[in-house]
C-alpha cells in the first residue's frame, strides 16, 4: 500500500486544472447515491403502505416520489460520468505529454539502454494504468465509500440491530481483498512487462525485415515472439486468476452475510417484531450495500495494479537529461561561428573509459575543419558534445568565446547545424521534410534550397512534387536523394555553424560525387566541421585532425600532413589490394 500511496501522491498533482470538474463529479455521485437510498426508503414505504395493505391509493404518492428521484439520479448519473470519463482522458492526454517531453529531452544513452517497444508501452498502457489510480480510483473510491455510508445510515434507521450484524460481516470484504493484493500487482508488473516485451519483437523484427528475410531467420522472429507471449499469456492468465478467484470469494462472503440477515429476519417477523416491507428494504439495501463495499476491496486491488504501471513510468521520469538550459543563460545575439574546443575530455555515463581526452580544436567563421580517424575513434561523440547532447566531463566548448553550457539550448541548436551519420527523415511531405530546417520558410525558399541542394529535378519529378510522402524507410528515393533533401533541410536552417557527421557513408562513388557539389554549396560562408573517412574534400579543409583512441593525433593541412607520412598518410593512402589467393587447378 505504501508503494500506491506514493505514486498516487507522485501523480495527483497533474489534476490540477481539472479539481473543478472533479469536485462536480464528486457532488453527482454522492447526489446519485442519495437518490438510490431515497429510491430504497420509497420502496420499503410501498412495500408496507400499497402492497402489504392492498391499498391502491397508498401507491400514487411514493411511486410518484420514486420516479422522480430515478429521474434526478439518471440526470445526474450521466452528467457525473461523461464529467468524468471527459477528466479520465484529460488527465491521460496530460499525462501521457509530460512523459513524451521528458523522452524528448533523454540523452542517447537511454535509447540505447530501453527498448524502443517497452518504451511505446509505458507511454500507452502504463499512462492509462495511471488514470486508473488517479482519475478513475479517486472518483471510484468516493462513489464506494459515500454509497456505504448512506446505505448503512438508511440500514441503521430501518434496523440498527440487524444493521450492527451487517457492519460487523463488511470488513470480510476488505479482508478478501488484502489477502489477493500483493500477488495482483506482481502478476501485473509482469503482464505490464510483457506487454513491452512483445511490442519490443514486433518492433525490432519489421525494422529488421529484410535480414529476417534474407537471412531466413522467420522462424528465429516467430521463436523470440513467441517466448515472450507465453510469458505474457503466463501472466495474464495468473491475473485473471486472482481476479476471478477474488470476485468468487466475495460472492461466497456475500451470500454468507445475505443469508445471516434473512435468518434473523426471519426470526423478527416470527416474533413480531419486524414487517415484510422492513425486512424486503433491509434485504435491499444490502444489495445495495455490500457492492459498494465489494468495489472498496476491488478498488485496492486495482490501485495496486496500477502502481505497477506508476513504476515504470517514474522510472522515465527520473532519468535525467544529460544536459539542461542554462540558469543564467547569455542574451541570443548574432552568431559569427568560432568554435573552440580547450582541453576537452569526455566519457559516456557508466562507460569505464573516456573516449575523449585533452582535446583543443578551433574553427573559424568561414573554415572547413575535418575531423578523420579509425572507427571508435571518437569522431561522433565529439559532434554530439558541439550539438550539446552531452556537456564534457572536462574542458570548455565555446561558440564566439561564449562556452556552451551558458547559450540556450535551443539558440545553440538553431545556430548549430547537424547533418547526421543516419539520414533523418519524418513522416511527411518532402515540402515539409525540407521546411523543418527552418519553421514558417515559403515555398518559393523551400524550392531555392532544394536547388541550391541539387534536389529541385528529382523532386519536381514525383507524382505529386513536393507533396509527396516520404517517411522513415521510404523506398521512394534513394540515399543520395535523401542525402540532398537533408542537404535542403541544412541550407534551409542557415546556421553560421555545420557538423556534418559521414555526409557520404552508405553512398556509392557516384552518389557520393552527387552530393559534393551541394555540401560545398552548403559549407560556403559557415563554420564546417566535418567528420569523415572519405578524404575527397580534404584538400578544401582548412585543417585537418586527426585523432586515434580519443586524442589529437596529428593537426594540419592535407598537404602538410601527407608529408609527415604518419597517421593522416597511413588513413589517405589507398588501401592495398588483397593478395590474390593462390587457387589449385584441377587437371585431367
Ligand atoms: N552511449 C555510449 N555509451 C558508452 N560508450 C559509447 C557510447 N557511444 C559511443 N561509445 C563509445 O565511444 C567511443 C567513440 O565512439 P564514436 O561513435 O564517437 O566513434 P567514431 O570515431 O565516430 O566511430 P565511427 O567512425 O565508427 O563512427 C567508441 O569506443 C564507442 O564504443
Amino acid at each position: 500500500m505504501r508503494e500506491a500511496r506514493v505514486a498516487f501522491g507522485r501523480f495527483w498533482p497533474l489534476t490540477r486544472g481539472d479539481r473543478g470538474p472533479l469536485g462536480v463529479i464528486i457532488a453527482c455521485v454522492v447526489v446519485s447515491a442519495l437518490a438510490e437510498t431515497a429510491a430504497v426508503l420509497l420502496f420499503a414505504d410501498l412495500t408496507d403502505n400499497a402492497l402489504a395493505a392492498g391499498s391502491p391509493s397508498a401507491f400514487w404518492g411514493p411511486a410518484g416520489a420514486w420516479l422522480g428521484v430515478a429521474v434526478l439520479g439518471a440526470a445526474v448519473g450521466y452528467l457525473g460520468n461523461s464529467l468524468a470519463a471527459w477528466t479520465a482522458e484529460r488527465f491521460v492526454l496530460r499525462l501521457r505529454a509530460k512523459v513524451f517531453r521528458h523522452v524528448q529531452d533523454l540523452p542517447p544513452h537511454f535509447f540505447q539502454r530501453h527498448r524502443r517497444g517497452d518504451l511505446v508501452e509505458r507511454l500507452t498502457g502504463d499512462v492509462e494504468a495511471i488514470e486508473q489510480m488517479v482519475v478513475s480510483g479517486v472518483v471510484g473510491t468516493v462513489a464506494a465509500a459515500f454509497s456505504a455510508v448512506f446505505y448503512a445510515v438508511a440500514a441503521c434507521l430501518l434496523r440498527w440491530d440487524l444493521a450492527l450484524v451487517t457492519f460487523v460481516l463488511a470488513p470480510l470484504f476488505l479482508l478478501a481483498a488484502r489477502r489477493f493484493a500483493g500477488r495482483i500487482r506482481t502478476a501485473s508488473r509482469d503482464e505490464r512487462a510483457a506487454d513491452g516485451a512483445i511490442t519490443s519483437v514486433v518492433e525490432e523484427s519489421l525494422a529488421n525485415i529484410v535480414l529476417t528475410q534474407a537471412y531466413n531467420r522467420r522462424r528465429d522472429e516467430e521463436r523470440r515472439l513467441g517466448t515472450e507471449a507465453r510469458a505474457w499469456m503466463r501472466a495474464s492468465v495468473r491475473g485473471a486468476r486472482l481476479g476471478e478467484m477474488y470476485a468468487q470469494l466475495v460472492e461466497v462472503v456475500e451470500t454468507l452475510c445475505v443469508l445471516t440477515v434473512i435468518g434473523l429476519g426471519v426470526w423478527e417477523i416470527s416474533a413480531g417484531r419486524m414487517t415484510l416491507g422492513q425486512l424486503l428494504a433491509f434485504a435491499a439495501f444490502l444489495g445495495y450495500l455490500y457492492p459498494p463495499v465489494r468495489d472498496l476491496g476491488q478498488l485496492g486491488l486495482t490501485l495496486t495494479a496500477a502502481t505497477a504501471g506508476a513504476e515504470r513510468i517514474g522510472e522515465i521520469l527520473d532519468a535525467e537529461p544529460a544536459v539542461t538550459d542554462p540558469a543564467r543563460p547569455v542574451a541570443r545575439r548574432p552568431v559569427h561561428g568560432r568554435i573552440a574546443f580547450h582541453q576537452v575530455s569526455f566519457r559516456y555515463p557508466q562507460a569505464p573509459h573516456a573516449c575523449l581526452s585533452d582535446l583543443d580544436l578551433t574553427a573559424s567563421p568561414g573554415e572547413l575543419v575535418l575531423v578523420t580517424g579509425r572507427s571508435g575513434a571518437g569522431k561522433s561523440t565529439l559532434a554530439a558534445l558541439l550539438t550539446r547532447f552531452y556537456d564534457p566531463s572536462d574542458g570548455v566548448i565555446s561558440l564566439d568565446g561564449v562556452p556552451l553550457t551558458d547559450v540556450p539550448l535551443e539558440f545553440l541548436r538553431e545556430n548549430v547545424a547537424l547533418l547526421p551519420q543516419e539520414t533523418l527523415i519524418l513522416n511527411g511531405t518532402v515540402r515539409e521534410n525540407i521546411g523543418c530546417g527552418r519553421p514558417g520558410a515559403t515555398d518559393t525558399e523551400i524550392e531555392q534550397a532544394a536547388r541550391d541542394a541539387a534536389a529541385h529535378d528529382f523532386v519536381a519529378a514525383l507524382p505529386d512534387g513536393y507533396d509527396t510522402r516520404i517517411a522513415p524507410g521510404t523506398a521512394a528515393l534513394s540515399g543520395g536523394q535523401l542525402q540532398r533533401i537533408a542537404i535542403a533541410r541544412a541550407m534551409l536552417r542557415a546556421a553560421p555553424v555545420l557538423v556534418l557527421d559521414e555526409p557520404t557513408a552508405g553512398l556509392d562513388a557516384i552518389a557520393a560525387r552527387q552530393v559534393m557539389t551541394p555540401l560545398r554549396r552548403l559549407m560556403a560562408g559557415r563554420t564546417t566541421i566535418m567528420i569523415t573517412h572519405d578524404l575527397t574534400l580534404a584538400p578544401d579543409a582548412d585543417r585537418i585532425l586527426v585523432l586515434d583512441r580519443g586524442r589529437l593525433a596529428e593537426a594540419g593541412t592535407h598537404t602538410d600532413l601527407l608529408s609527415r607520412d604518419g597517421a593522416y598518410t597511413a588513413l589517405a593512402r589507398p588501401a592495398p589490394e588483397p593478395a590474390p589467393e593462390r587457387t589449385l587447378t584441377l587437371r585431367r
